[in-house]
């Protein structure tokens, strides 16, 4: 391809992404780094608008009015990063835009050679993409991610692409020089291609990204509880049903632990509710501590919460639970509140197997009811209990 059809397509390619970034911005409205990216969109545009009616002709004015909206792109499109990423906008990149723009000046009206102005851009544009490459570094959300490693080889292909452009315009070899009709082979690569490719997956990389954390906020929102973040009852069901089926195939022992707050409606009558729910949050801490990576924690409904123990037999269910209570009673919730707690456990073996979720939870239910029932603040473990009459059973909410 000549130099001509490549700067042309490099022109379309810039234009097509700025009118997909705008657009992702008006499907979300809200989010701060759409926001960006699209500002960064209409920036380019201007740019392009700018060197289109300077038409190849030494406008100083136009000349620097478009390089410049094409740097304010850039910034704008590392603003986009730090907002999508929740890190707050970085002031230098104002430093950035302002020192770009007296500097291009300043070598457009002495007459300095197109060399120095292409030195100029390269420069800046390469360390705008090197913030943006070290931004999305420096994260580990999705680090394995495909959004991820697609954003990041674009950026790194960007860098690459403006530091051979200014080694060679460090040099003066005039093929690095945009000035199509002298640009061939390996400066068409180097000017037009590498940066076409690098700006096209660089911008499908982000939207990647953000649709990556979409979908992730959309599973995180299905399956955990919005106050205490613990899991909910559906994905804690599931979870308990994938244990026990694991049990029961391994031959380990399973625990259910099932806590239920006592007195928990005295403590939202005389502290009120949004104090009973800090006591809830916080009481998902003491569980989450007290229980391991492998343990499965949820909040079941209002005052209970629940925990799947793979591994655990009656030994180490009875002294989990006993850590447990006396980590509650010696916890220091809000506004000094004293909490206990009382749990039912019940315990999948190959000698007591339990078939199916539901009656573990019933038989964990029916421990637990046997611990309000004998004084609260203690646990019982099932199947030891004493027979137990459907009529005694307390509705699981
Ligand atoms: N603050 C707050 N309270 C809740 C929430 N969900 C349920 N509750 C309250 O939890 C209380 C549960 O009361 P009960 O079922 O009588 O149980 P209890 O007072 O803990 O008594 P025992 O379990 O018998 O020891 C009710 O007052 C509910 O309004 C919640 O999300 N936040």
């Amino acid at each position: 391809m000549d130099a001509k059809t490549a700067a042309f397509s490099l022109v379309l390619v810039q234009l097509c992404v700025a009118v997909t970034m705008t657009g992702a911005f008006y499907a979300t409205r809200d989010e701060r780094c759409t926001k960006y990216w699209a500002t960064s969109g209409v920036l380019t545009g201007i740019g392009i608008l700018f060197v289109l009616l300077n038409g190849g002709a030494s406008n100083y004015l136009l000349l620097t009015l478009g390089n410049s909206a094409f740097v304010a792109g850039m910034v704008t499109q590392w603003w986009g990063i730090q907002a999508f990423y929740g890190s707050p906008r970085s002031r230098f990149g104002w430093s950035i835009l302002a020192a770009f723009v007296i500097a291009y000046a300043l070598v457009l009206f002495n007459g300095a050679s197109i060399i120095y102005r292409n030195a100029l851009f390269s420069a800046t544009a390469g360390w705008i993409y090197l913030l943006c490459l070290m931004a999305i570094w420096r994260q580990r959300y999705g680090s394995v991610s495909f959004g991820r490693t697609l954003t990041l080889g674009a950026l790194a292909l960007l860098v690459a692409a403006m530091a051979a452009r200014l080694t060679g315009v460090a040099f003066g070899l005039q093929e690095f020089v945009v000035s199509p009709a002298k640009t061939s082979g390996l400066g068409v690569i180097v000017v037009y291609f590498a940066p076409l490719i690098g700006l096209l997956l660089f911008s499908s990389g982000l939207l990647m990204l953000y649709f990556e954390k979409l979908v992730h906020i959309k599973h995180h929102l299905a399956t955990h509880d919005e106050l205490t973040e613990l899991l909910n009852r559906r994905a804690l069901v599931a979870g308990g049903e994938r244990e026990l089926e694991l049990a029961g195939r391994t031959g380990q022992p399973l625990a259910v632990a099932y806590l239920d707050i006592d007195h928990f409606k005295k403590i939202n009558d005389s502290l009120g509710h949004e104090n009973g729910d800090s006591v809830l949050v916080e009481m998902a801490r003491v569980l989450k501590e007290a229980c391991r990576g492998t343990d499965l924690v949820g909040r079941y409904g209002g005052e209970e919460f629940c925990m799947v123990l793979p591994g655990i037999d009656h030994e180490g269910a009875e002294a989990f639970g006993k850590r447990l209570l006396e980590a509650i009673r010696n916890h220091r919730f809000p506004s000094q509140t004293r909490v206990t707690a009382s749990i039912g456990f019940a315990i999948h073996t190959g000698a007591q197997p339990f078939q199916t979720w539901t009656q573990m939870m019933g038989q964990a239910d029916k421990a637990l009811y046997e611990a309000k029932d004998g004084g609260r603040d203690q646990l019982r473990i099932a199947p030891d209990l004493g027979s137990m009459g459907s009529n005694r059973l307390k509705r699981v909410k």
